[in-house]
């Protein structure tokens, strides 16, 4: 019996994480799909195709008692074991194209390719027929029937190109329509509840950016093309076969047991390439993304002289790639003696069968030739696996890496589900933190409790505290101790602890990180992002203004054009991008603000200038900071320690203090 465990628990998903899969007695072994979404459309999938549903929003401890069990239907073996297992994840990925919102354009496409499939096969007939009987009129030197064929050949030949030409378009087509649909689908997803963001945070996938960009595209290539081979290869199957069975049953018998054998061998020898193929991909995105970062960090590596230390970090992952893909090859190799062999044996398999009969001259010269068609077309279509065995090893590897990256973007839909709308609370099972949204600009934080994922550590014990309008927090402590992990508890993007956080409405809440998010594009839509439909409303002079107010003015001297496309990110320097940061919160027009560190590269004139701006707005601020200069800014200082107790200090009025508050 194979089981699937359904859930959000992050608990129940820790307790699991080693035994994913596993043993429990000699007749259940189980599977875990850490999956609270219940009710989505692609878990529904995958829970009509497993055996055995386990529904649970949380289990205690290590007792399997505790779970409810829906009991589907029973199996006698465990996903891992049981074959079908590839297949039920092919499934999955192809019923969201045939049944998703572009299933019109699926289905038209599918009609079109496979039609073409069908009209190259009847081609490949039709020309099997011609070539017999042109053989056989050469053969009896019959000149006014060679002459005829001679010239339906002649035609055949001209019509079958485009034909052929038009099938490879149509396929090429409709992979592309398949990989639109299916990239958009994911990234969707993937930039749904912030879920790109607890990805990276947990470390949860290898190399996103590769399974979108490139295993996408890589799966629909060979899904159509397989489609196609397997299409057409039953249809080719069921006519070439009556053709050879209909000249000589022997032969189609012989055909028969020796595709049964090359599959055979194939199959267990094989076995493990698909695993190799998976392992390639990771490591080249392995490598890609380093490459990635040292031009993404280049000027540090420059300064520090890191370039050994850098060359030395990619020649070992440009080694686990070789390393990886020389097992590939020899397993490709060995694997490729035999598959070449069983290809070059079938030029000989038909003479050796038919050759007695044609000399007894119960057949013509023709019909050995057609024989050598169609045992070809029969063979190939029954070796379909040995032929596409790399292929098809490919292709699994493909499917295991989206299948995979769809189920983790679809079971963190909790993520920010415990964020409600206005007024409302959900309390989430898996992730106790409660988040409600309030419709006044107030932040309230009642016995909060924050956790280091996956482990036992408390950074911040039972905190309470709320923040209204006009009383600006400072949180400080030593590095380390929680502050920037508060912060985003506060955001919403951190939900592993408990309590209850009232928060403002989202659109007037904006967050300043340390490092300011420089998005590729002018000066406008950096200011803008992320409303790029704000567009119209911003008058040259309401930003050239506000680049006044964050001390960047030059900025329109030395680029001319708030429009003109420039990668920011290379041109600013860090305390430049700091300010653009501060622009773009103005221009958001915030009535609540978290700032982490977001002032640390800025001298403290131009500190003063930001946190004065944010006064003339209006804009309640909690920051994060241990500079002596932030106490003039802030009302309340609130003091994380290392235990993960606190403290809260009334400072007064700005400009009153100017040294922090020591101590518990
Ligand atoms: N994604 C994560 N997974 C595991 N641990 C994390 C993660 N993010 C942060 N931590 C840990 O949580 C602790 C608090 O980190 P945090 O960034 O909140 O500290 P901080 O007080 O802001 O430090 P600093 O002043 O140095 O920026 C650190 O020990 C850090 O290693």
């Amino acid at each position: 019996m194979s089981l699937t465990f359904c859930g959000g628990s992050f608990q129940f998903k820790n307790f699991f994480y080693k035994y994913k899969r596993g043993r429990i007695s000699q007749n259940i072994s189980f599977k875990i799909l850490v999956n609270p979404c219940i009710g989505n459309s692609y878990c529904r999938h995958k829970r009509r195709t497993s055996n055995a549903l386990f529904l649970t929003s949380k289990a205690q401890n290590d007792n399997f008692q505790s779970v409810q069990t829906v009991v589907k239907g029973a199996n006698t073996r465990s996903p891992l074991q049981d074959p079908n297992s590839f297949f039920r994840k092919l499934f999955c990925l192809l019923t969201l194209f045939w049944s998703g919102k572009e299933k019109r354009k699926a289905w038209i496409w599918t009609f079109v390719t496979t039609s073409l499939a069908l009209a190259t096969t009847l081609y490949a007939v039709l020309l099997s027929f011609i070539q017999r009987f042109f053989w056989s009129a050469l053969s009896v030197k019959d000149y006014r029937r060679f002459r005829n064929f001679m010239g339906i050949y002649l035609i055949a030949v001209l019509v079958g190109p485009p034909i052929l030409v038009l099938f490879d378009w149509t396929k090429a087509r409709m992979s592309l329509a398949w990989r639109q649909f299916l990239t958009n689908f994911v990234l969707e997803k993937y930039l749904s509840d912030k879920k790109f963001y607890r990805l990276t945070f947990y470390g949860d996938i290898d190399n996103p950016d590769q399974r979108v960009a490139e295993d996408i595209r890589s799966f629909t290539d060979r899904a159509v093309n397989l489609m196609c081979v397997i299409f057409v290869a039953f249809f080719d199957l069921a006519v070439f076969s009556v053709i050879l069975f209909r000249i000589y049953p022997p032969l189609y018998w012989t055909l028969l047991a020796y595709s049964i054998f090359g599959t055979t061998v194939t199959l267990y020898f094989g076995r493990n390439l698909s695993l190799l193929n998976s392992k390639q991909l990771s490591k080249e995105a392995d490598l890609r993304f380093a490459l990635v970062r040292v031009r993404e960090n280049a000027e540090t590596i420059a300064f520090y002289r890191g370039e050994k230390r850098e060359l030395t970090t990619l020649l070992k992952l440009f080694e686990a790639t070789v390393m990886n893909m020389i097992h590939l090859l020899r397993y490709q190799r060995n694997l490729g003696f035999f598959t070449t062999g069983y290809r070059y044996l079938i030029n000989l398999l038909p003479s050796m069968v038919a050759a007695p009969i044609y000399f007894q001259g119960k057949i013509e010269l023709g019909t050995i030739s057609q024989t050598y068609f169609s045992f070809n077309h029969v063979l190939n279509d029954l070796s379909l696996i040995v032929n596409e065995f790399f292929s098809l090893s490919a292709f699994s590897a493909v499917v295991n890496r989206i299948e995979n990256f769809l189920s983790v973007i679809e079971e963190n839909k909790t993520w920010s589900s415990s964020v409600s709308s206005a007024g409302n609370s959900i309390k989430s099972e898996s992730l106790k933190i409660s988040s409600r949204t309030l419709s006044i600009p107030k932040l309230q934080v009642e016995n909060l409790t924050i956790r280091i994922p996956n482990t036992s550590r408390i950074l911040v014990r039972n905190l309470s505290f709320q923040v209204t309008p006009g009383t600006n927090y400072l949180i400080c402590g030593e590095s380390g101790v929680g502050k920037s992990s508060l912060l985003r508890t506060l955001a919403g993007l951190w939900n592993d602890g408990e309590g209850e956080i009232s928060v403002p409405p989202p659109e007037s809440t904006f967050l300043v990180p340390q490092k300011p998010y420089i998005v590729l594009g002018s000066i406008l839509e950096n200011i803008l992002y992320p409303k790029m439909e704000n567009f119209d409303t911003f008058s040259n002079q309401n930003i050239s203004r506000l680049l006044e107010e964050v001390n960047l003015s030059h900025l329109m001297e030395r680029l001319g054009d708030m429009n003109v496309y420039v990668d920011l990110s290379n041109i600013l320097s860090l305390g430049e991008q700091q300010r653009l940061a501060f622009a773009r919160l103005v221009a958001s027009k915030p009535k609540f603000v978290l700032l982490d560190e977001s002032t640390s590269a800025l001298d403290e004139d131009n500190e003063r200038v930001m946190y004065n701006l944010l006064k003339k707005h209006n804009i309640t601020f909690v920051s994060v900071g241990n500079r002596a200069s932030l106490l003039s800014y802030h009302e309340i200082v609130l003091r994380l320690f290392e235990d993960g107790s606190w403290k809260i200090e009334n400072i007064g009025k700005a400009n009153q203090v100017h040294s922090f508050p020591t101590g518990q």
